[in-house]
C-alpha cells in the first residue's frame, strides 16, 4: 500500500521569483512535516551523475577484498567510521518489530576534510564520489531546513541555523540489504531490513536504489510504501530523494513536526541487493537540543520535550536501552 497523498515537493519552487510559488512550497513542506514527517523531493539540484556515482562507489565497495572491510569493522557505536553486519532489534515503535539484519557503513562527513582520510580507500574513487554526494546533500538539507524553521515561526531562527551550518554534525549511513546476509545468520528469526525507528537527526535525506522504505502513516496507523512510483512519474522526476524529519526537529518544533517512523522490511528477489544512502544532518555532538521559543500571542508555548544532546543519544544506544530515545524526552502532562 502506498502512502496516502505521498507528498512531493518541487525544490526549485523554493527559489522561485514568484513569492506565491515559494509560499505554497513552504506550506506544502510544513503540511508534510506535520502530517507524516516525510516527503519526496524533486528538482533538488543534485545531478543524476552525482547520484549514480554515489551508488556506484558503494556497489563497488561491496565487492572490496575482505581485508578492506575487516579493517573498518567495529561494533563500537562511538567510532566515527565503521562497517559491520548489524543485527538490529530496536523496538518500541508499534507493530513490525523483531530482529533485522543489514550491512552498514557509517561515515562522519563534516567537516569533510577532518574525516575523509578515514573513509574507505577502495574503490580508489570512493572518497571523491561520496565526498561530492555528501557535500551536496548537506547543502540540500540546510536549504530545506531554512523554510522548515520559517514555517515553524520560531522567534529567532538565525542562531539555530548558524549552529547547524558551522558546528552541525553530518553523517552518511550506507545500508546494504542483500540475500547473502541470510546465509550468515545463525539467528534464523532475523529478517533482512531495518526495524521501525525514527532518525536522531534534524533531517535525513535518503537515496534508495529501489523502493523498500516504509513509513508509518499516523492517519491510520498502517505501514505504507514511502515512494509512490505512479506519482513520481507524474512529477517528472529522475532521481527523487526522500526527506525524513528526525527526533531533533521534532524536539525543536515542540512536537509540531513529527519524526517519521520508518522501516525496511522487504528483500524480495527483485529488490535484493538494495542500497540506501542516508545523509544525516544534526546539531553538534554536545549541543543540547530543546524546543525553540515560539510565542502564542503574548505567551511562550510550554516545552513538551526535555533538552538532550546527540552524545546523550549515543550513550543511550550504547547502554542497550530498548526504549526509543525520543520517548525518554517527552514530558508527560
Ligand atoms: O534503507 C532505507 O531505506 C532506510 C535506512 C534508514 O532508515 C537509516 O539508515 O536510518
Ligand atoms: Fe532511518
Amino acid at each position: 500500500m502506498e502512502l496516502s497523498r505521498s507528498p512531493i515537493i518541487d525544490f526549485s519552487h523554493l527559489h522561485s521569483p514568484n513569492p506565491e510559488t515559494r509560499a505554497k512550497a513552504i506550506d506544502q513542506i510544513a503540511t508534510a512535516c506535520r502530517t507524516f514527517g516525510f516527503f519526496n523531493v524533486i528538482n533538488h539540484g543534485i545531478s543524476d551523475e552525482t547520484i549514480r556515482d554515489a551508488v556506484d562507489a558503494n556497489r563497488r565497495f561491496e565487492e572490496a577484498p575482505p581485508e578492506v572491510k575487516e579493517a573498518l569493522k567495529s561494533g563500537d557505536v562511538y567510532q566515527p567510521v565503521r562497517f559491520g553486519t548489524v543485527l538490529d532489534s530496536r523496538g518500541g515503535h508499534g507493530s513490525g518489530c523483531g530482529t533485522f539484519v543489514r550491512d552498514f557503513l557509517k561515515l562522519y562527513s563534516f567537516p569533510l576534510e577532518d574525516w575523509i582520510e578515514f573513509w574507505p580507500s577502495y574503490p580508489t574513487d570512493y572518497r571523491s564520489k561520496m565526498g561530492k554526494y555528501s557535500k551536496e546533500t548537506r547543502n540540500l538539507s540546510i536549504s530545506l531546513l531554512k523554510p522548515m524553521l520559517e514555517s515553524l515561526h520560531i522567534t529567532d531562527p538565525s542562531p539555530l541555523l548558524h549552529k547547524v551550518t558551522s558546528e552541525g554534525m553530518q553523517m552518511m549511513a550506507v545500508n546494504h540489504y542483500h540475500t547473502g546476509l541470510q546465509q550468515q545468520l545463525s539467528n534464523s528469526a532475523a529478517q533482512i531490513g531495518i526495524p521501525p525507528h525514527t532518525d536522531h537527526t534534524l533531517i535525513t535525506v535518503l537515496l534508495q536504489t529501489s523502493p523498500g522504505l516504509h513509513v508509518l502513516d499516523p492517519t491510520d496507523g498502517n505501514w505504507k510504501e514511502a515512494v509512490a512510483p505512479s506519482e513520481i512519474i507524474q512529477g517528472g522526476a529522475q532521481n527523487t530523494l526522500q526527506v525524513l524529519v528526525g527526533d531533533q526537529l521534532e524536539v525543536l518544533s515542540n512536537g509540531r513536526y513529527r519524526g517519521a517512523v520508518h522501516r525496511v522490511s522487504q528483500c524480495s528477489p527483485d529488490n535484493c541487493s538494495r542500497i540506501s544512502v542516508a545523509s544525516l544532518l544534526s546539531f553538534g555532538m554536545d549541543e543540547v537540543v530543546e524546543p525553540a521559543a515560539v510565542m502564542d500571542g503574548d505567551e511562550l508555548l510550554k516545552p513538551l520535550y526535555k533538552g538532550r544532546s546527540l552524545r546523550d543519544l549515543i550513550n543511550h544506544l550504547a547502554s542497550g536501552e530498548k526504549l526509543p530515545f525520543i520517548e525518554t524526552l517527552r514530558i508527560m502532562g
